[in-house]
């Protein structure tokens, strides 16, 4: 929490805060709002809707002032790192269609609900070609050119984990990682097809796929608890990691 030092005027200038606000609006589970003035434990407020609250100041989480108003490319940029500082950042990179946001080395995609043809087009390929995470803007490319370099570097394989809820898009992320991969690997022509055409198929096996794997985690349960930890615990060990907040989560901000 800020502390509260200074003038009046000081506190009116320094103390911006995000509320809990449920019970302005149900559709809301955050807003920013300024703290006009503060009665032992409790604040009032003037939020970003017009309205004045009253709430407690241990609800209340100090807002990045000095954040830019397009909000930042990573989390840990952030000088607060709480729920509603991380929800207010993706939101603000959302409304400009930055649907991409790193923290560390996670990516958050969020789900456009558009096409944006030109994050994904020959053009952008080429730019992340070679280029270190971090470099350029968050991007789905960027993972993958990050776990290709490791795998051609350390002579292993390498695995990116895509997670989200239902619709959050990890198809569609998927496929634009295969995308940026066959396009890593070049266009030569074998058996008649392409590497890039050869990648893509395997994405029409993806559905089936899950139906083989739902089969394995069922199997699996049925074998002793040590292997099933082994298998979870290669998952959860994925360098290169996609998470999809839930879309409530965004629409709920
Ligand atoms: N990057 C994107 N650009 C444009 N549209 C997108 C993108 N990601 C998702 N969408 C849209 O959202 C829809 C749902 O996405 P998708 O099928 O990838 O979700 P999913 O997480 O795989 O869902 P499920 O787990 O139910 O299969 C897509 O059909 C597409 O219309």
């Amino acid at each position: 929490m800020m502390s509260c030092h200074g003038s009046g005027e000081d506190l009116l200038e320094f103390l911006l805060y995000m509320a809990a606000a449920a019970h302005l609006d149900p559709e809301l589970v955050w807003i920013d709002g300024v703290v006009l003035n503060i009665n032992g434990e409790e604040a009032e407020i003037q939020t970003s809707n017009e309205k004045k609250v009253v709430s407690r100041l241990s609800k209340l989480h100090p807002k990045d002032t000095d954040a830019p108003t397009d909000g930042v490319d990573d989390m840990t940029k952030l000088a607060y790192l709480h729920e509603p500082g991380v929800l207010y950042n993706l939101e603000t990179r959302y409304k400009i269609n930055e649907i991409y946001t790193y923290t560390g080395n996670i990516l958050i995609a969020i789900n456009p609900f558009q096409n944006l043809p030109h994050l994904y087009d020959a053009g952008a390929m080429k730019r992340y070609k070679g280029e270190k995470m971090g470099n350029l803007s968050p991007h789905v490319f960027a993972i993958a050119e990050s776990a290709y370099r490791a795998m051609i570097n350390e002579a292993k394989s390498n695995s990116i984990l895509v997670s989200g809820e239902s619709g959050a898009g990890k198809t569609e992320t998927t496929k634009m990682l295969m995308l940026y991969l066959a396009y890593l690997g070049g266009h030569t022509a074998s058996e008649g097809r392409t590497v890039e055409q050869q990648v893509l198929e395997v994405r029409r096996l993806s559905n089936s796929g899950l139906w083989l794997l739902l089969l394995l985690h069922v199997w699996l349960w049925l074998i002793p608890r040590p292997i099933v930890y082994t298998c979870m615990l290669a998952v959860g060990q994925s360098k290169n990691q996609i998470v999809m907040p839930e879309k409530h989560i965004i629409e709920d901000i």
